[in-house]
């Protein structure tokens, strides 16, 4: 297995290139109640796992400004996939290049501390995306500003509603246009205000035409309606790759 992230190119056609990728996940074959059965367990060599694909050799190759949907339904696969490439998890086999910067927005807020406040937060998150102190001195109110959360940012984070800190942490991830945007239900966190909004900045980026957007939704009306291309994968197999509206159509036919 192989993850390589480089340098964006206008050389190369392609922003993403899955080749081949399988994700094998060890998962325990029996049900242990509590800690002490685990270490008796482990300590008699007794503990036994099983393999599960998450992934199964799934390929697909996005170009440069393309807006790709990943469908599915529950546990097939999609957020495994876009973690892979976002390289939060290590594909089992395979290999994943990303070509530019990347913006996940996937697990908002999850790098964050509860008992920073909402302003030390953004450094911290900024830190973690790449962004210099200075970035973000410059950047701060706009980012404040696409929160609406400008009587907030004193407070510490644990008091935020999750919808609060989903919509600092898409604020930070989205303060400048990035190469590749990956989203993962991000949407549906915040209310639906908030929800249009995002969905707005999404659209600006893809409009700009050189943002490459992988986008995974249960919603399939709002795929339809921001992607151009659909991958239907299913029990982590990939069942289908082409344009939005035939792949959109073979998915719902599933449930008829
Ligand atoms: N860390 C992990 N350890 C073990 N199994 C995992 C792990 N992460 C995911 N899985 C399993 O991998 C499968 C795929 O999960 P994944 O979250 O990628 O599916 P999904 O298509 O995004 O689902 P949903 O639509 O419900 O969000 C599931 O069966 C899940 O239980």
């Amino acid at each position: 297995m192989a993850y390589y992230s480089l340098p964006a190119s206008s050389k190369e056609e392609y922003s993403i290139e899955v080749e081949d990728v399988s994700m094998i996940f060890n998962i325990a074959s029996e049900v242990l109640t509590n800690l002490k059965e685990y270490f008796i367990k482990a300590m008699k060599h007794e503990l036994f796992f099983k393999e599960f694909r998450a992934l199964n050799h799934v390929s697909f190759k996005v170009s440069r400004g393309e807006v790709v949907g990943l469908v599915g339904t529950n546990g097939s696969g999609k957020s495994t996939m876009l973690k892979c490439i976002a390289g939060v998890l290590e594909p089992s086999e395979g290999s994943i290049t990303v070509r530019g910067n990347i913006a996940p927005l996937i697990e908002l807020g999850a790098g964050f501390d509860p008992e920073l406040t909402a302003r030390e937060n953004i450094y911290l998150n900024g830190a973690l995306l790449g962004y210099t102190k200075e970035f973000i001195d410059g950047h701060l109110q706009d980012i404040i500003d696409f929160a609406e959360l400008q009587d907030f940012m004193d407070m510490p984070l644990k008091n935020y509603s999750s919808g609060m800190v989903a919509r600092i942490a898409f604020a930070i991830a989205t303060v400048t246009e990035p190469d590749v945007l990956i989203v993962d239900e991000t949407l549906s966190v915040g209310d639906v205000f908030f929800q249009e909004k995002c969905e707005a900045r999404i659209k600006s980026f893809i409009d700009s035409g050189h943002v490459t957007v992988l986008f995974v939704s249960h919603s399939i009306e709002q795929v339809e309606r921001i992607c151009t291309r659909a991958v239907w994968i299913e029990k982590g197999q990939q069942r289908m790759d082409g344009p939005v509206e035939e792949v959109c159509r073979a998915y719902r036919a599933q449930f008829d």
